[in-house]
């Protein structure tokens, strides 16, 4: 892929920051750095982690060249040559840990941890939070799409109506990894691999004299792809009668039509009729597409109504997460360096969701040995052994701590892999059909109560009694 330059793709205060940093003295000390949300989109119970690999993709590409620089120099800011000297020196030498793409993650917890330069690891918190709180949306959205369609065929179609180019090849990718089998984009399915597939729009019949004449040449042209979209003038008077023409014209020639598309009017109806019109033709074969501002409600009710649809083509309402057009994941500073030692920090809000968790921590997942699904997540320092070593450990709900329970025969699984070590990539990107999979084992972890799409039951994302502790008196002591 043609990577772009980004490193100026961040907000200016970051650059304000970098520069107060390098003035004071203060820009190699060591900060920690963690990106989680508060709250989980959609009512969803669980999200699906994306947008790693364009963070990798970011991180490996990173320089001021000199193109930056004399931006930088036209500011109003003025800085001096001898800053831009260090922005022209810069490159990420931290390490930066995240979970895989596909994962289910949850509110409260860590998703991404920086730990680098205080000057390095402020650049890089927009364009992180830009991709990340993104993809994510989407790739949770689109899980929920996929949660109701089940094994019935799933197509993205959202790039006209998608907020711009990134978006709408990166969002093709997002719904990838939850579950859709392909999308309308060809210049995703080059970038990624992901299967590129099409059927044709109305102007294809308004530019004929006939729609029968239109769709004899669409089939003359490309007889192995024959999808033919029937609602231009009148579904089950013309359009559908002119398709089974055509299906038996192509079958003349030994060749199946391959689907017929609805995409206007009641759905349900339309394609009950439409099916039943296409069997007594013989043509059983035959599939039906939907398409019209589908979303995982409207499908639902599709398929509760007895809509005989195979594939669903979804566009806008995935690709700009209509319901919920953005994801609130922020980057907040857990620890800094402070005489040489990491000392953890806090940022107290008078909303409690808003207070920060401090210090240098682990997110691990735990898995019930008995049963094989996941318990919960459990957040602890990084020091803190018991969890690792598989003892015995109590949960209890950050918010209501007289609520517990002990756990003994479970296994621990981090939550956050090694990606930078010391600037050094250590993670191999997986394929995406790899990412697909693991997506798929993920959610065969949990119980279906966190999954469902209404009104789910919350996952419990708990602390250690240390960490625990240590935010109480963190808490306690900046308490004005
Ligand atoms: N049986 C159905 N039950 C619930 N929703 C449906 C059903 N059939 C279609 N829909 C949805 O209802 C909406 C209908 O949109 P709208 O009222 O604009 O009609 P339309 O069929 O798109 O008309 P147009 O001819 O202007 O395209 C779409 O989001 C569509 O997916
Ligand atoms: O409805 P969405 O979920 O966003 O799916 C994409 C829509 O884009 C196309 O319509 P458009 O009116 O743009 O063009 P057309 O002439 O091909 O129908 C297509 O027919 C779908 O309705
Ligand atoms: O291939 C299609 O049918 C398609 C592609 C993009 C948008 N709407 C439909």
């Amino acid at each position: 892929m043609n990577e772009e330059q980004l490193i100026l793709h961040t907000d200016k205060y970051q650059i304000n920051m970098m520069y107060a940093h390098w003035v004071q003295g203060s820009q190699n000390e060591k900060a920690v750095f963690e990106i989680y949300f508060r709250k989980l989109p959609f009512g969803n119970g669980f999200a699906v982690f994306a947008g790693l690999e364009r963070v990798v993709r970011y991180m490996r590409n990173l320089r001021f060249g000199e193109e930056e620089l004399a931006y930088l120099r036209t500011q109003e800011e003025n800085y001096p040559e001898a800053f831009l000297q260090a922005l022209r020196d810069f490159r990420f030498t931290g390490s930066l840990y995240a979970a895989p793409e596909g994962t289910l993650v949850f509110a409260n917890e860590p998703l991404v941890r920086v730990e680098a330069r205080i000057f390095e690891a402020q650049l890089i918190e927009t364009a992180l939070l830009n991709f990340v709180n993104y993809q994510t949306l989407v790739a949770t959205k689109a899980a929920r799409v996929k949660q109701v369609a089940g094994e019935d065929g799933l197509m993205e179609f959202g790039t006209r109506r998608a907020q711009e180019a990134d978006a709408a090849v990166w969002g093709a990718r997002a719904a990838y990894i939850a579950g859709f089998d392909g999308t309308s984009n060809v210049r995703a399915g080059m970038l990624f691999g992901i299967p590129a597939k099409g059927t044709h729009a109305h102007s294809w019949v308004q530019g004929h004299e006939s729609e029968d004449e239109a769709f004899r040449k669409f089939a003359e042209a490309l007889p192995d792809h024959v999808t033919l979209l029937v609602d231009t003038y009148d579904t089950l008077k013309s359009g559908v009668p002119n398709a089974i023409r055509t299906a038996r014209a192509l079958e003349a020639q030994g060749k199946r039509m391959q689907a017929i598309r609805l995409d206007s009017g009641d759905l349900a109806y339309l394609s009950k009729t439409a099916r039943e019109m296409l069997d007594e033709a013989g043509l059983s074969y035959v599939r039906i597409v939907a398409s019209n501002d589908l979303d995982e409600s409207i499908i639902f009710n599709l398929k509760a109504q007895g809509a005989r649809i195979d594939t669903w083509g979804v566009g806008t309402q995935l690709i700009t997460a209509a319901d919920q057009p953005s994801l609130g994941g922020v980057y907040k500073l857990v620890a800094r360096e402070r005489d040489g030692e990491l000392v953890p920090v806090i940022k107290i809000s008078g909303n409690p969701e808003k207070v920060t968790t401090p210090g240098l921590k682990e997110a691990y997942r735990l898995i019930n040995r008995s049963t094989g699904k996941a318990e919960a997540d459990y957040i602890a320092l990084r020091h803190e052994q018991d969890v690792r070593q598989g003892e015995r450990i109590k949960l209890f709900d950050p918010v209501h701590p007289y609520i517990y329970k002990y756990l003994d025969d479970y296994e621990a699984i981090p939550l956050l892999q090694p990606i930078f070590m010391n600037g050094e990539q250590v993670y191999a990107l997986p394929s995406l059909g790899e990412i697909r999979r693991y997506h798929r084992e993920q959610l065969a972890l949990f119980w279906p109560e966190y999954l469902r799409k209404l009104h789910p039951e919350a996952y419990p994302v708990d602390l250690s009694t240390e960490l625990w502790e240590l935010k109480m008196e963190m808490i306690a002591k900046f308490r004005y």
